[in-house]
């Protein structure tokens, strides 16, 4: 199943220097791994703003909902899903 994911991240400007840092090493490394491993289609920042777009391709909502909650940033995003189903139109 496919989805579109929409993250944005809004860390605490007073957040510990350290744990920041920790959290963004951790967060890249999570999110490469997935993208190594398939399930992480696509990765995209909104230009201009501390978010991204991304897609995953996933067995189903369980899945998404278990890589989503281990996402080492989940605690500072505001997470939109969207289901995505073929279009009409597509070619590809
Ligand atoms: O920077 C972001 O958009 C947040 C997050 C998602 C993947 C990653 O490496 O960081």
């Amino acid at each position: 199943m496919l989805f579109a994911v929409q993250m944005t991240v809004n860390l605490p400007p007073d957040l510990d220097a350290d744990l920041r840092a920790a959290t963004l090493t951790a967060e890249k490394e999570y999110a490469q791994e997935l993208q190594q491993s398939g399930e992480w289609l696509h990765l995209w920042r909104c230009a201009g703003q501390y978010a991204n777009l991304s897609v995953f391709e996933v067995t189903g909502n369980d899945r998404l909902n278990d890589i989503l909650w281990g996402l080492p940033l989940f605690p500072y995003m505001d997470i939109t899903v969207t289901p995505l189903a073929r279009h009409p139109s597509a070619i590809r």
